[in-house]
């Protein structure tokens, strides 16, 4: 399965044939701000935002409708709902998960919420994929835009695929787009929330962003995907928002085979060992001023690090055969997001003060704390009009 995502779904051609999808919904949502901006300010001078919702929108959007192409399908409150309750629940503390013999008394019901969770996305699931199958038999998928369930019903069907001796095909398509929507929306929000917070409170970081956005893209037109590779400062608040707050902590976990020997201790084989990000995102040793958000950092001193596996001091993605088959994807949605919010409107916080980021305030952990935001255009009204309106 993961090479069918790697190769099929999430390559570096598919992504590129999907490029207007990712530029569309960005637009659809910067004009759907625009629009509520400019009503609050003429009925209150200013319009107050919450932009961990309005990331989240995006990023769903965006996932759901590469896993659908231009099928229809219903995305509606129950589903968020669904969505909502499955991190929930992934994030709850459970007795039975140290002393297991507690399951049977199912404290606090968890189970049996997850079981009914379970039921509700993979209902959820069916339907779509019923949907995609009567468009695939009608012949109406025909020369249409395809989705990864097309794909994935493609790949699937002469039913010799290796996978299909473990699962069967409905099971294999639902599991895998499940897989993508659970693995990326949740984390792409969480790092442009942080992004954007660590921003308002570093306004000479932010000023120099919206320099390189006037000095590249201007004020004339909209952002492009296109002029991403010269938004090299949005990069590197990225790849530094990645540093401080990388959405996972600890990789998943890991077993050795053969017994080794590490920094002078013996590990032996099928030892479980767990990587943590956190450590190595924030060892003074390499990165100096750890605790300081400091992009310039990726474009002097830690130039040639990226965050695709191969430099050990930033894995936020992961690394090796299991890393994230999404990292493309995401980083794509994440830098054109933030240059196109950055480019479109003048953020501030509600009081002018800085954002408290302390642990203690609880931002943005599980029950994640709205990051709400005052936005004003910095365009005239005439520059958004050419946003589309359907994604
Ligand atoms: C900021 C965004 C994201 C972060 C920080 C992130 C991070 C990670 C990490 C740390 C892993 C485990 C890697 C390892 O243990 O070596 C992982 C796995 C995975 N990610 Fe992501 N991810 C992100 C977005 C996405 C997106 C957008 C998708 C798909 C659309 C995606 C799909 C996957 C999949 C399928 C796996 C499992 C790979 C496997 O087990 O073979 N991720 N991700």
């Amino acid at each position: 399965m993961r090479k069918i995502s790697v190769i099929e779904l999430l390559s570096n051609y598919r992504l590129a044939m999907l490029s207007h999808v990712r530029e569309s919904s960005v637009k659809n949502s910067v004009k759907n701000s625009v629009k509520q901006v400019h009503g609050m300010l003429v009925k209150e001078g200013s319009c107050l935002v919450e932009m961990k919702r309005w990331f989240e929108d995006i990023t769903t959007k965006v996932t759901l409708r590469i896993i659908a192409g231009n099928a229809k399908i219903e995305v509606d409150d129950g589903f968020r709902a669904a969505l909502k309750a499955f991190f929930d629940l992934g994030g709850a503390f459970i007795l039975a998960d140290a002393i297991p013999f507690l399951r049977w008394f199912d404290f606090g019901g968890y189970e049996k919420e997850m079981k009914k969770t379970g039921k509700k996305m993979d209902d959820l699931l069916q339907m779509w994929l019923d949907e995609h199958k009567r468009r695939k038999f009608s012949g109406e998928a025909a020369g249409a835009e395809k989705g990864f369930m097309d794909v994935m019903l493609e790949i699937l069907d002469d039913g010799t695929h290796e996978a299909l001796n473990f699962f069967d095909a409905d099971t294999i398509n639902k599991a895998t787009c499940l897989g993508f929507i659970v693995a990326g929306t949740d984390t792409t929000t969480r790092s442009l929330t942080w992004a954007l917070a660590l921003l308002l409170n570093n306004p000479h970081e932010l000023k120099k962003a919206q320099e390189e956005l006037e000095t590249h893209v201007g004020g004339q037109r909209q952002v492009k995907e296109s002029d991403m590779k010269n938004l090299v400062y949005i990069q590197a608040i990225i790849r530094e928002t990645m540093r401080l707050h990388s959405p996972i902590q600890l990789l998943t976990m890991r077993e050795n085979t053969e017994d080794c020997i590490l920094h002078g201790y013996h590990v032996p084989a099928g030892t479980r060992l767990f990587v943590n990000l956190w450590m190595l995102h924030n060892d003074p040793q390499i990165w100096p001023d750890p605790g300081e958000f400091r992009p310039d950092r990726f474009l002097t001193t830690h130039k040639d690090v990226d965050l695709r596996g191969k430099h050990f001091d930033l894995i936020p993605f992961g690394s090796g055969k299991r890393g994230c088959a999404g990292v493309s994807f995401a980083l794509q949605v994440m830098e054109f997001t933030l240059a196109s919010l950055i480019h479109a409107f003048q953020i501030t916080t509600p009081t002018g003060e800085p954002i408290d980021m302390t642990e203690s305030s609880g931002f943005p952990t599980k029950k994640v704390r709205p990051l709400e935001v005052l936005l004003a255009p910095r365009r005239p009204r005439e520059f958004y009009e050419g946003l589309v309106t359907d994604v």
